[in-house]
C-alpha cells in the first residue's frame, strides 16, 4: 500500500494532543495504527493520554519554545527514524475588546502579543523545524514525503467583538497556508489549514454559557457544537488525499459568527 493512502504506519506528530481537538486526532490516529507523539505543555495530561493509546508517546515542550521543539524532534527521530504528518492544534484562546469604555483600558499589549507568539509563532516554529526531518524521507511513487495540517478558526474571518488578537493569530495561520505549501512543496510536503466553527472542548467551555447557546443557534446545520472527533476525520481525509494541498477549509456546519 502506497505510503499516505492510510494513517497506519505513519508517524505523526500532534500539537496540543492532551486536549480537546488535538487528543481527538491522537485518538483517531492512534486507532488507525499510526504511532503518535503528543506533544503538549509540560503541566498538561500529556503523559495521563498518551499512556491511554497505543503506539503513543508524550514529548513535553511549550511550542513558542525553539530549543523545547528541537528536541521534541530529537526524540522523535530517536524514537521512531522519520516524522510523515505534523498537526498543530495547539493554541490559546482570549476575550478582550480594543477598548473598554467602562475600564478607560485598552486591550493589554502582552496579551495581544502572547496570543499572536503562541498561535501564530509557535504554529510556525513547529513546521520550520518538521520540515528538516519529513524532507528526509523517502517520497513515495508520488513523490510525497510529508503532510502538514494546521489549525486556525472561523475566527479568522468572522471574529466577534472581543475577538481581535484570537482572530489575527488565526487569520495569519489561514495566510501562512498557500505560501507554505509554495516553500514546500518541492520536497513533497503538502499542508492544509481547518478552520474549526464551534466545537465541544474546554476551550470553547470557557465562553459563558449564553454564548454557547447563542453560537449554537448559529450553526445551520447540524444545529449543534462539532464533535472533536469530526475535526480527527477531517485531518484524517487531508492525509489521505493526495491532491489536497495548500488549502484552508473551514468545518463549521454553515456557521457564520455575528
Ligand atoms: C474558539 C473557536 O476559535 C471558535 C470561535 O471563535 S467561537 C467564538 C468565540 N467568541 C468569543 O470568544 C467572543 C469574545 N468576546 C467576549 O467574550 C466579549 O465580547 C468580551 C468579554 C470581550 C467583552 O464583553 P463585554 O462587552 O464586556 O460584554 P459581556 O458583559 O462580556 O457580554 C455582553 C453580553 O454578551 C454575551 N456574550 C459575550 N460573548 C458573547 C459571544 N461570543 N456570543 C454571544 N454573546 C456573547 C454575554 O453573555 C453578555 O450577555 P448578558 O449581557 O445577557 O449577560
Ligand atoms: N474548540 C473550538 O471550538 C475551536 C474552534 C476553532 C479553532 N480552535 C482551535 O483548535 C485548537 C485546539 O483547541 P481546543 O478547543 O482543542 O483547545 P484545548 O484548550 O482543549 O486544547 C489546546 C491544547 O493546546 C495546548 N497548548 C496551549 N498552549 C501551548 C503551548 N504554548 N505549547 C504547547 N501546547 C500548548 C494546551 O495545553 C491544550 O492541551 C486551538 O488552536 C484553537 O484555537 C478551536
Amino acid at each position: 500500500m502506497s505510503k499516505f493512502t492510510s494513517l497506519k504506519g505513519l508517524v505523526s506528530l500532534v500539537s496540543g494532543g492532551a486536549s480537546g481537538l488535538g487528543r481527538a486526532t491522537v485518538e483517531r490516529f492512534t486507532k488507525q495504527g499510526a504511532r503518535v507523539v503528543l506533544c503538549d505543555l509540560p503541566s498538561s495530561d500529556g503523559e495521563k493520554v498518551a499512556k491511554q493509546m497505543d503506539n503513543c508517546m508524550f514529548l513535553p515542550a511549550d511550542i513558542t519554545s525553539e530549543k523545547e521543539v528541537k528536541e521534541v524532534l530529537r526524540a522523535t527521530m530517536e524514537n521512531y527514524k522519520c516524522l510523515d504528518v505534523l498537526v498543530n492544534c495547539a493554541g490559546i484562546g482570549v476575550a478582550r475588546k480594543t477598548y473598554s469604555i467602562q475600564k478607560n483600558l485598552p486591550h493589554p499589549l502582552d496579551e495581544f502579543e502572547r496570543v499572536l507568539k503562541v498561535n501564530t509563532l509557535g504554529t510556525f516554529n513547529m513546521i520550520r523545524q518538521a520540515v528538516i526531518l519529513m524532507a528526509q524521507n523517502e517520497p513515495n511513487e508520488d513523490k510525497a514525503r510529508g503532510v502538514i495540517i494546521n489549525t486556525s478558526s472561523v475566527a479568522a474571518f468572522d471574529g466577534q467583538m472581543g475577538q481581535v488578537a484570537y482572530a489575527a493569530s488565526k487569520a495569519a495561520i489561514a495566510g501562512m497556508t498557500l505560501p507554505l505549501a509554495r516553500d514546500i512543496g518541492e520536497f513533497g510536503i503538502r499542508v492544509c489549514t481547518i478552520c474549526p466553527g464551534v466545537f465541544d472542548t474546554p476551550l470553547l467551555a470557557a465562553l459563558p454559557q449564553k454564548a454557547i447557546d447563542a453560537l449554537t443557534k448559529t450553526v445551520v446545520f447540524p444545529q449543534r457544537l462539532g464533535k472533536p472527533d469530526e475535526f480527527a476525520q477531517m485531518c484524517q481525509t487531508i492525509v489521505e488525499n493526495p491532491y489536497l494541498n495548500g488549502e484552508t477549509i473551514r468545518l463549521d456546519g454553515a456557521l457564520r459568527m455575528v
